[in-house]
């Protein structure tokens, strides 16, 4: 049993203390915002994930999790201490540590024996000697730095946390990679030794990697719809091939979420900071960019203007499994319908509170699917919840003013949608036109 003081309880936070501590360590989340450490005593969860709330119940009740805004007392208890403090994208692009200052100087501040410092946060290369320098300048006990990024997925969080598919544990101390490899074998057999900088340096590779799959298939959906193909059958057949694989290769309406979008700006920084140019990532994010604003451009062709139109959004979440709405496509897509003249009828089964406070109230909201669609004159579907895989498309045709649906994530066979009689525009496959309609809109 290790003595765990995890600083910052936000997702990953929350998340991997609670890992830890059902793994059978004695783990303490810190965090300064004291509404949700009150929240989190009470045993409400401020985030949506499933499976969360029973394993954190779970784990306070046989007294191995707790939660304080005594971050002092929680560091001077511990042996092993996690910064998962945030590292929100700067105005610039690149990765903004303020947080990660603050925790390193409290770190230093309340040093009082040999520690294990580890950063579970996402961090450019350097970010190690950094948290080095800023503990040092307030003490002069001795302590080690270990480079341990989290890669989990928001709404399969907890499975990714016990089940690791690698665990990554860059130091320069044996002692420090022994003990942080010890606290792994429960998640993962596979452990990667490296050093601080390589480990920083492979959370932004895998996550500039899996970005790229979705810039890449997006753009040969892109051509697809220039020449008659199906970017589905591409997927599925390039995905075949082991050297590829089949995973992050489904096309739609561009990746979103707290991670991509940050991470490979950030690493584009990291990059230009070293003197490389990275044209690749660049182009990466251009394609995410342009590839929501395509969204936009298929309503309003098939719709003929948007003015005075209204517009059932169907999902506000970044991906369905969370209500997480950072850097979400509807984010950036809804303030433009609005531009354009719609009204924006908004569904989310759980994501609406979180979409409120960031986009505030250019649209209506509601988590009833059928309330949003009645009476519009398009869908737009922007997250794959199961609650809109799942819809009855009979009764959408009958309660929509208009038979149209732009599809974002490709949810629906195309030849089901012509048979029911829908105007149906996808990503990357051949579109259903219903000629009433256009003629109509035109
Ligand atoms: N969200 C994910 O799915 C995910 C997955 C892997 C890695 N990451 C990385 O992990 C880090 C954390 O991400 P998140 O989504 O949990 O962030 P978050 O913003 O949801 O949470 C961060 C928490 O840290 C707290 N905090 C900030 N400064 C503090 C301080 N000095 N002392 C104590 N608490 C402090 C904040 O109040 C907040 O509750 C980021 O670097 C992110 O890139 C996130
Ligand atoms: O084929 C795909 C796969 C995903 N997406 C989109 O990509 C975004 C990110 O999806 P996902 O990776 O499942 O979500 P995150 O929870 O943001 O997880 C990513 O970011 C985390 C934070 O760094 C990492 O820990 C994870 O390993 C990494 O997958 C979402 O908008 C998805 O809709 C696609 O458009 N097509």
């Amino acid at each position: 049993m290790k003595k765990i003081a995890v600083i910052g309880t936000g997702y990953v936070g929350l998340v991997s203390g609670t890992c830890f501590a059902e793994s059978g360590n004695n783990v303490i989340c810190c965090d300064v915002d004291d509404n949700k450490i009150t929240q989190l005593s009470k045993g409400e969860m401020p985030i949506y994930e499933p499976g969360l709330e029973e394993l954190v119940m779970k784990n306070t009740r046989e007294n191995r999790l707790a939660f304080t805004t005594n971050i002092p007392q929680a560091i001077s208890q511990a042996d092993i201490v996690y910064i998962a403090v945030g590292t929100p994208m700067a105005v610039t692009g690149e990765a903004d540590l303020m947080y990660v200052r603050q925790a390193a100087k409290t770190i230093g501040q309340n040093l009082n024996g040999y520690k294990i410092i580890v950063t579970k946060s996402t961090v450019p290369v350097g970010t190690g000697k950094l948290i080095s320098a800023i503990i040092r300048e307030q003490t002069k006990i001795p302590f080690d730095i270990v480079s341990n990024p989290e890669f989990l997925r928001e709404g399969r969080a907890i499975e990714d946390s016990m089940n690791m598919e690698r665990a990554v544990i860059g130091t320069a101390s044996s002692k420090a990679f022994e003990l942080i490899a010890e606290l792994h074998k429960p998640f993962t057999s596979k452990i990667v030794k490296t050093t601080v900088e390589t480990a920083e340096l492979i959370k932004y590779a895998a996550n500039a990697f899996l970005s790229t799959k979705i810039s890449f298939i997006n753009d040969i959906a892109n051509i697809c719809e220039r020449v008659d193909a199906d970017v589905t059958k591409v997927s599925e057949a390039i995905g075949l091939d082991s050297r590829i694989g089949g995973q992050f290769l489904q096309a739609g309406a561009g990746f979103g979420g707290s991670c991509f979008p940050k991470d490979t700006a950030a690493l584009l920084h990291i990059a230009k900071d070293a003197g490389y140019d990275f044209k690749l990532i660049q182009a990466v994010m251009e394609t995410n960019e342009t590839q929501r604003l395509l969204m936009v451009e298929k309503l309003t062709s098939a719709l003929g203007t948007l003015k005075g139109k209204t517009i059932a959004v169907l999902g506000l979440a970044f991906k369905p499994g969370t209500d997480d709405v950072r850097s979400s496509p509807a984010l950036d897509i809804i303030p433009q319908l609005v531009d354009r003249g719609a009204n924006v009828m908004a569904y989310d089964p759980v994501a609406i509170e979180e979409a409120k406070r960031r986009l505030g109230y250019k649209c209506t909201y509601t988590d009833d699917i059928y309330q949003a669609i009645e009476g519009t004159n398009a869908c737009l579907i922007l997250t794959d919840w199961e609650e809109v895989k799942q819809i009855d498309l009979a009764k959408v045709k009958g309660i929509s003013r208009q038979p149209v649906i732009v599809d974002g994530r490709n949810l629906f066979e195309i030849e089901a949608m012509r048979q029911l009689g829908f105007t149906y525009l996808s990503v990357g496959r051949p579109a259903v036109h219903n000629k009433s309609i256009i003629s109509k809109a035109i």
